[in-house]
C-alpha cells in the first residue's frame, strides 16, 4: 500500500517509524521543508514529497493527516481531488463532518494513537467512515494494524478515547521520571533508574493487560500487609496522586 504520511512531526514520524518496522508499504513523508523530516525519510527509505501536487501526482492509497489540528482542514483541502484514496485523520478535535467539508469526495476516518507507535505498542481509538463497505474497511485496519491496539469506539468517545490513550503517555513519562528521582536520591545511577522504571512498567501494563483485572486488585496483590508498598500508597494518597490523575484528565478534556 501506498501511505502518505502528511505532517511528519511527533505524531506523524512515530506512525512512518511504526509502519516502516512492517517494511510490506511504500511510504511517503509529505512536510514543508525541513531536514529534521529529509533525514527521517531518509532513515526509513520513504519518498519526501514537499508540494501538494506532486503529492496527487504519486497517487496514494491512504493519507493519514497528522498536522496540527487548527490547520487539518486547510492541508486536506488541497487533496480533495483524489479519487479512490483513504483519508486517516490524527487531528484531535476536528470532526469527520469538518474533514468531509474539504474533502467532499473522500471516504474519511479518524483515530487517536498515541506515541509507543513509534515502536508498535501504540493504543488506537479508531472512528471508521461507516459509508466504507467491508473491503475498504478491511484494507484501512489492516494499513494500521501494525501500530498497536485498535479499539473501535464512536466518533463521540474519540476525544475521552484520545486523552486517556493519547495524552496518557505523557503522564506516565511525569511519573516515570518522578519515579527516577526517588530511585536517584536513594542512591540508584539514574541510568538504572530509568531502566528499571521503563521495565516495571512495561511489565505492570502487559500483566493489567492480559488479566483484564481491575486495577486495584492488582494494586492489593503488591501491597504485602504490614509490607513496605502499602506506605508508599498511603504517602501517594497523602499528596493527592489518585486526585491529581483524576484532575489531569479533566484538564486534558477542557473541562
Ligand atoms: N503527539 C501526540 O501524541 C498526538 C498527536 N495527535 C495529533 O497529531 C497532530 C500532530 O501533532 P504533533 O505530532 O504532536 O505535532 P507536531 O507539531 O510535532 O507535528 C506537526 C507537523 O505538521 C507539519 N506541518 C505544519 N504545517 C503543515 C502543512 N501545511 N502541511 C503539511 N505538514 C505541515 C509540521 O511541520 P514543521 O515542523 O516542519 O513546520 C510538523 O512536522 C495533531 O493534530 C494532534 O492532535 C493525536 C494523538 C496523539
Ligand atoms: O496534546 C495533544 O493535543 C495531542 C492530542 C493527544 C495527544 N497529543
Amino acid at each position: 500500500m501506498k501511505i502518505a504520511v502528511i505532517g511528519v512531526g511527533n505524531m506523524g514520524g512515530a506512525i512512518m517509524k511504526g509502519l516502516a518496522h512492517g517494511k510490506q508499504d511504500e511510504l511517503i513523508a509529505f512536510n514543508p521543508e525541513n531536514p529534521r523530516v529529509d533525514k527521517l525519510a531518509h532513515e526509513l527509505n520513504a519518498q519526501r514529497i514537499v508540494k501538494a501536487d506532486e503529492l496527487l501526482a504519486a497517487q496514494p492509497d491512504l493519507l493519514i493527516f497528522t498536522t496540527p489540528a487548527p490547520i487539518t482542514t486547510k492541508v486536506a483541502a488541497q487533496f480533495a481531488q483524489l479519487q479512490n484514496a483513504l483519508v486517516l485523520s490524527a487531528a484531535a478535535g476536528v470532526s469527520i463532518q469538518e474533514l468531509k467539508a474539504a474533502m467532499p469526495t473522500a471516504s474519511v476516518s479518524r483515530m487517536i494513537p498515541n506515541i509507543p507507535v513509534a515502536v508498535n505498542a501504540g493504543t488506537i481509538g479508531l472512528t471508521m467512515d461507516p459509508n466504507l463497505d467491508e473491503d475498504r474497511q478491511k484494507q484501512l485496519r489492516d494499513a494500521i494494524a501494525t501500530l498497536g491496539d485498535i479499539i473501535d469506539v464512536k466518533e463521540e468517545q474519540l476525544d475521552i478515547v484520545g486523552t486517556v490513550g493519547g495524552c496518557g503517555p505523557a503522564f506516565v513519562d511525569v511519573m516515570m521520571d518522578a519515579l527516577s528521582d526517588g530511585a536517584v536520591m536513594e542512591g540508584l545511577d539514574r541510568q538504572t533508574a530509568y531502566q528499571i522504571v521503563a521495565s516495571m512498567v512495561k511489565g505492570s501494563g502487559a500483566l493489567a493487560y492480559a488479566t483484564k483485572e481491575a486495577p486495584a486488585i492488582l494494586r492489593d496483590q503488591v501491597a504485602s500487609p504490614g509490607g513496605t508498598t502499602i506506605r508508599g500508597i498511603a504517602a501517594l494518597e497523602k499528596a493527592g496522586f489518585r486526585s491529581a490523575l483524576i484532575e489531569a484528565i479533566k484538564a486534558s478534556c477542557g473541562e
